[in-house]
């Protein structure tokens, strides 16, 4: 598991950190490293331009130029603001033979130091235009500018980072917006409780049955969903939690035949009164919002086990605030909207999709999952983590009811609804990286992955 940081704590971590170390060791160090990568990235090659910045980003990159020049690399430097360029990094960047320039010309790498940490907005015009003259791979250092550090937003001209070298620890810009490949150099920041994580394979402890267990003890898992006009739906929801975990699937709904066609080892009733003991429900699906699926919805509420409820579940709960009601308060409840199902129960995600899914979270007492190439998964009390897709393959019809199976299935095998949501985001996306494999894939072929996936993440 990996930690995020907001800039704020950060530069509180820096300041503490650099009142303990000598002055400038920590901007060298950190340049150290970014000249390291550039130069592995240049591989023999040797000319590199620095953009340069006002603030000690731009410290970085010609503390960077100039480890670099020591290695024979030649190494210009755009000055964006010559009377605020690193005074420090500045001499040392002459001293060592680098050569200050007005134009981009035709390096191998270009360095991003135009803003780091204290970014704000989109890059300015000056910045805009030379960036948008560079012809070469960019290494951006600490993030790419013109993005914003907090919240992975772009709102007008920035930089698209081939790499990305930052230091002491992830930002929230490296989890939600595209820097290219991450390397993290350690300047000795040990900064400790992350604002949310980022999880690894190594995290993911998927449920095993043990010797002892039988279908019924490792969670039964009921799926509320499809309609006459959507069963397909109930399909890959239900087959995705026969595929998930071991034990038993229950199914109840109107696409009971459907369901019996693929999923043999389902048990299927055509309503949720029928349906017998579960220890989670998968509800919503392409249910459709009328009143029948408002009324299973409801009983699904009241049955006193956990609860993923997505897609028109999610509308329903938004049109009928009184559902709420029918939930007992201590039951785990899981709502795994996209953004307009979140703006309907929730208003505008915004710019700040963590803090809108923390926000929803708190307001609902429920694990929010907001879905998305980034996925957002965020808990009553305040946890937080963030899963990024590895391609877009996933952003395909039917996808998310995918989601919703396995969600339920590890709910229902006593996964903690927080882990369960993010296990489950993290398995969706490897299993349509397996699935997709560089090509359009449906959801069908993602959920028949999920094994894979799976045998993939027990496997690391
Ligand atoms: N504080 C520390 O101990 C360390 C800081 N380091 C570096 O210092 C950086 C932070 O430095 P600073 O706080 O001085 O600030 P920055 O270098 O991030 O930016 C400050 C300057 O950028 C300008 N700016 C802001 N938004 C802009 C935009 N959208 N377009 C163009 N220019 C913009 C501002 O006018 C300001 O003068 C980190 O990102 C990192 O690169 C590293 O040297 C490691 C150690
Ligand atoms: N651009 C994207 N890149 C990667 N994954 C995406 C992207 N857009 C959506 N997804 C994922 O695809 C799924 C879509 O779910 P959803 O919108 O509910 O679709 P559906 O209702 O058709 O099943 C979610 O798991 C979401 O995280
Ligand atoms: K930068």
């Amino acid at each position: 598991m990996r930690g995020v940081w907001h800039t704020e704590r950060v530069k509180s971590a820096e300041e503490e950190l650099m009142a303990v170390v000598p002055p400038g060791s920590l901007m060298r160090k950190a340049a150290f490293g970014v000249a390291t990568h550039a130069l592995r990235l240049l591989s023999g090659r040797r000319r590199v331009t620095l953009l340069v910045g006002a603030g000690n980003n731009g410290g970085d990159a010609l503390w960077a130029g100039y480890f670099l020049r020591r290695r024979g690399v030649g190494v210009s430097a755009i000055l964006l603001n010559p009377a605020k360029a690193h005074a420090e990094g500045l001499s040392a960047f002459r001293r060592a033979g680098g050569r200050i320039v007005d134009e981009v010309g035709t390096p191998d790498l270009v360095i991003d130091g135009i803003v780091g940490l204290s970014a704000r907005g989109p890059l300015r015009p000056d910045a805009a235009a030379l960036v948008e003259s560079v012809r070469a791979p960019i290494l951006a250092v600490d993030l790419p500018s013109g993005i914003d550090p907090d919240t992975g937003e772009i709102s007008g001209p920035f930089v698209r980072a081939h790499t990305t070298v930052t230091f002491g620890c992830l930002k929230p810009v490296h989890a939600l917006a595209d820097c290219g490949d991450v390397h993290l150099v350690d300047i000795g920041l040990r900064p400790t409780d992350p604002d949310f994580v980022l999880l690894d394979r190594s995290d993911i402890a998927w449920p095993v049955p043990g010797p002892s267990d039988d279908k019924y003890t490792q969670g039964v898992t009921g799926v509320a969903a499809g309609s006459a006009t959507y069963p397909g739906a109930a399909v890959l929801s239900t087959g995705a939690a026969v595929l998930a975990t071991s034990g038993m699937v229950r199914y109840a709904g109107p696409a009971a035949d459907a369901i019996r066609a693929r999923w043999p080892e389902t048990i299927c009733t055509g309503s949720i009164t029928d349906a017998g003991r579960v220890q989670a429900w998968v509800v919503g699906p392409g249910t459709g919002t009328g009143s029948s699926s408002d009324g299973v919805l409801r009983s699904v509420l009241e049955a006193g086990v956990p609860v993923i409820a997505d897609a028109d579940a999610i509308t329903l709960l938004a049109q009928h605030p009184t559902l709420w009601d029918a939930r007992d308060p201590d039951t785990p409840l899981v709502l795994t909207p996209h953004d307009r199902e979140f703006e309907r129960l929730a208003g505008p995600v915004g710019v700040d999709r963590v803090a809108a899914a923390r926000k929803a979270a708190q307001r609902f007492n429920a694990v929010v999952l907001l879905k998305g190439h980034r996925t957002v998964v965020a808990a009553p009390d305040g946890r937080a983590l963030v899963n990024s897709a590895t391609s877009s393959w996933p952003a395909t019809a039917g996808s998310g009811d995918v989601l919703s199976g396995i969600i339920g299935a590890l709910l229902a095998g006593g996964v903690e609804p927080f882990l369960a949501a993010g296990y489950a985001a993290y398995a969706h996306v490897l299993a349509a990286e397996l699935a997709a494999d560089g090509a359009p894939v449906p959801a069908s072929g993602l959920m028949e992955a999920i094994p894979a996936a799976i045998r993939a993440l027990r496997r690391s």
